[in-house]
């Protein structure tokens, strides 16, 4: 090969950076090469933060890269080079109130309620959502700038709402003085509905009109709600006229909102509209990969494949099953065996079995259990109510398609987070408590066939 001149060398090292994942760029915005000798590439890097992200966790990806586009091996030398000039290889340019260089990461979940799983590092692109992550990649790295509004729709539990999170994470760690809201659409709802009973509506509007970031969930729920699509319109459009960056879910297109005042279904369908589809086998597979790897869990290829091929379309229930495979595995103290996988998926999907609501696994959770429904949404904490109101809301969550907001709903108007952590804390404990595992297992099967 030979050696490409400077601003051939800057070429290359953009199609590296265009390549890379998105979690990757901001770091590579701060960097620069230098200098090509031989089949090394000199990169210069603006700070030892940089140089230590470089040489431990991105060189070996970014020399395959490299090697790739330039037809050979080559290797990457690094040198911290305070004055390096970075902002010429920035593409595309960030919003002109920002300084040139992205903040170094910084988590802020807490204040923005977002999970901390939902990230892109953590998002399997595939066929059947690369242009949806493709896009909310874009949007996450120039706010504003790309498409507004972003509508992302699809069928329940295909990564919609991780993909929301993720853009959430991106901005508020790399563009510190950015503002991000992240919303349900019930949460929009009940604060707008809380504002107008206290007289404080315009708390509410300044609360959603003051971000540079606004992040809505499950928009399809604004249907048939009036008022609330009223105020919805003008804070739409006071962001959109501003550039301030909307990204919005919804299960359906716009135009299948039927039930959505035409200005404001009209609006949706400025930007760019994108679908997720469910994922083909081989991103089922790679979903659970990444999911075992993540847990730290071991689990051989025909395992993963047994379980990606039995659930074809829910994500949510993929990684259901998996938690249910890890668990048994972990109370027998034994490997993720394929005869193991059989067993549980056997339980957990009979042949035949009709979708159930939550109605059907409260009804059914309260029996199994010998408490009253009204105890199960009630206020109690005695220790066995609460258990039992922990588990159903955990069936809830995997075995329907409900958002968490709606199923607290179900239970006595319950808050999602209380919601989300009993689907996390029961889906820890059945790896560790054995007759929890086998309540879990029975309950679910008497839901099956009721
Ligand atoms: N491509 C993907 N890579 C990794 N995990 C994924 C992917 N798609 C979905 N998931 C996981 O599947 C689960 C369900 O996804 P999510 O909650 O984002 O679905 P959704 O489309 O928003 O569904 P709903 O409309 O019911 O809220 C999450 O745990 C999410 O992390």
């Amino acid at each position: 090969m030979s050696e490409p001149s400077i601003p051939d060398l800057q070429g290359l090292w953009q199609q590296v950076i265009a390549t890379s994942d998105i979690q990757n760029r901001a770091w590579l915005r701060r960097t620069r090469p230098v200098d090509m000798h031989g089949s090394t590439l000199m990169l210069g890097v603006i700070d030892e933060t940089t140089r230590e992200r470089i040489e431990t966790r991105l060189r070996q990806g970014l020399e395959t890269q490299l090697s790739d586009i330039c037809g050979q091996p080559t290797h990457l030398a690094v040198m911290i080079m305070p004055d390096l000039v970075v902002e010429d290889i920035v593409a595309p340019a960030p919003p002109e109130d920002l300084p040139p260089q992205p903040m170094l990461p910084r988590s802020k979940p807490q204040e923005l309620r977002l999970n901390p799983r939902y990230t892109f590092e953590s998002f399997v692109a595939g066929s059947s959502n690369r242009f949806a992550h493709a896009a909310a990649a874009a949007v996450a790295e120039t706010p504003g700038k790309s498409y507004n509004p972003l509508m992302i729709y699809g069928p329940s539990g295909l990564g919609k709402t991780h993909l929301l999170h993720a853009i959430g994470h991106y901005v508020s760690s790399y563009y510190e003085q950015l503002r991000v809201k992240y919303v349900s659409t019930e949460e929009l709802t009940n604060d707008f509905i809380n504002a107008i009973s206290s007289n404080r509506t315009a708390e509410f509007r300044s609360s959603y009109r003051d971000v540079d970031v606004l992040l809505v969930d499950d928009i399809q729920f604004l249907e048939s709600k009036i008022q609330t699509q009223e105020e919805f319109f003008h804070t739409f459009n006071t962001l959109h006229n501003a550039q301030k960056q909307i990204v919005m879910t919804s299960d359906r297109p716009p135009k299948l909102l039927e039930a959505l005042e035409p200005r404001l279904r009209s609006r949706f369908e400025w930007g760019l509209m994108t679908d997720i589809q469910p994922p083909d086998l081989e991103t089922r597979i790679a979903i659970l990969r990444k999911k075992v790897a993540s847990q730290r869990l071991t689990a051989g290829t025909q395992v993963l494949e047994l379980i990606a091929s039995r659930i074809p379309t829910n994500i949510r229930e993929l990684e259901g099953a998996l938690t249910r495979v890890a668990a048994l595995a972990s109370l027998n103290q034994q490997e993720m065996t394929l005869a193991l996988a059989e067993e549980v998926l056997h339980d957990l999907m009979p042949e035949d079995a009709a979708p159930v609501d939550a109605q059907t696994i409260m009804t059914a959770s309260a029996r199994y259990f010998g408490i009253s429904l009204e105890d199960l949404t009630g206020p109690s904490r005695v220790a066995n109510i609460a258990s039992a109101r922990q588990v159903a809301m955990y069936l809830c969550r995997e075995l329907t398609e409900l958002s968490l907001p709606k199923i607290g709903a179900q239970f006595g108007g319950r808050d999602h987070s209380t919601v989300l952590h009993a689907v996390r804390k029961i889906g820890e404990k059945i790896g560790v408590d054995r007759s929890l595992y086998t309540q879990v297992t029975e309950l679910t099967n008497q839901i099956k066939q009721s």
